[in-house]
């Protein structure tokens, strides 16, 4: 597949209780096939609603989407699409090998590649021990890794991930970014990734998206020309640094066009 992985025009949502909350007004987004592409923003500003929008989990009221060439919900339909939502939803009486082997077995895939070997994705995740546990022995971190494992296990073209890693530590957290970046490396798939971190935004990504809210909007797309692998050294560096300034800059304005004053 080539050109756009992700597509969306004139993307509007107002949530239609008695707030009228315009979660989304005139997003405009295009994501080529293959890339990382963060989303930061303060609360509020609309980035799980884009999320769920990409996902088919919630449809717009402007616009139009496009994941991997069709309607969301055919490329869920398909297990093109992959989400790590914020709250990991495991099933409490499956073991975590259960848990991330039951999507591949109950769904068809669109492809005939052989499916990744789910113990060893596991214990790649650092849940090698955990493999036979229920989610209510783990912690929280562990059942968003195990989250992760499951979405990746489908091998998806487009995996989508709301803040997975904010319930770490700052070492697991690493740890997992890592292991996170040599998936997406292997597969080749294409991801959008919502963090509220900008180290991680950019660490992790080919390009950062900004948005403010009210509306929720896009009010700037910083690409991160920066070498991979992105080694300590290159997290030190004064152009890694550059990148976070022109990022902080940027969700000081969104912050402050919604009212906050911002101590500088
Ligand atoms: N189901 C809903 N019903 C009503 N309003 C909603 C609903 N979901 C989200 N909103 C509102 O839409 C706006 C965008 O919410 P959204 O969760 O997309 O923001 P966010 O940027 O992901 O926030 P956070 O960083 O806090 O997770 C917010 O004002 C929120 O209160």
């Amino acid at each position: 597949m080539t050109g756009a992985a992700i597509d969306l025009h004139g993307i509007g949502r107002v949530h239609d209780d008695e707030t009228r909350v315009v979660a989304l007004d005139g997003v405009d987004l295009s994501i080529p096939v293959g890339r990382f592409v963060s989303v930061i923003g303060p609360s509020g500003c609309g980035k799980s609603t884009l999320l769920r929008i990409v996902a088919g989990l919630e449809e717009p009221d402007a616009g139009t989407v496009t994941v991997c060439g069709t309607t969301p919900a055919q490329a869920a339909e398909e297990k093109r699409l992959g989400l790590v939502p914020q709250q990991p939803a495991l099933l409490p009486w499956l073991t975590v090998l259960g848990n991330v082997s039951l999507p591949a077995k109950v769904n068809r895939r669109h492809n005939r590649e052989p499916l990744p070997d789910m113990r060893e994705l596991l214990r790649r995740a650092g849940l090698g021990d955990a493999m036979h546990q229920r989610p209510a022995q783990l912690s929280g971190g562990m059942r968003q890794r195990v989250a992760i494992v499951r979405a990746f296990g489908l091998q998806p073209d487009v995996l989508l991930l709301d803040e997975p890693f904010s319930a770490l530590d700052e070492f697991t957290r690493e740890a997992q970014q890592q292991e996170l970046l040599d998936l997406w490396e292997e597969r080749g798939a294409t991801v959008l990734f919502v963090t509220h971190s900008i180290l991680e935004a950019v660490r992790l990504s080919d390009t950062v998206v900004v948005m403010a809210p009210r509306p929720g909007r896009i009010v700037d797309i910083v690409d991160i020309d920066l070498p991979r692998p992105r080694t300590q050294e290159l997290i030190r560096s004064p152009e890694f640094h550059g990148y976070e300034l022109t990022l902080r800059e940027r969700l000081r304005d969104a912050f402050e066009q919604d009212g906050h004053e911002v101590a500088s």
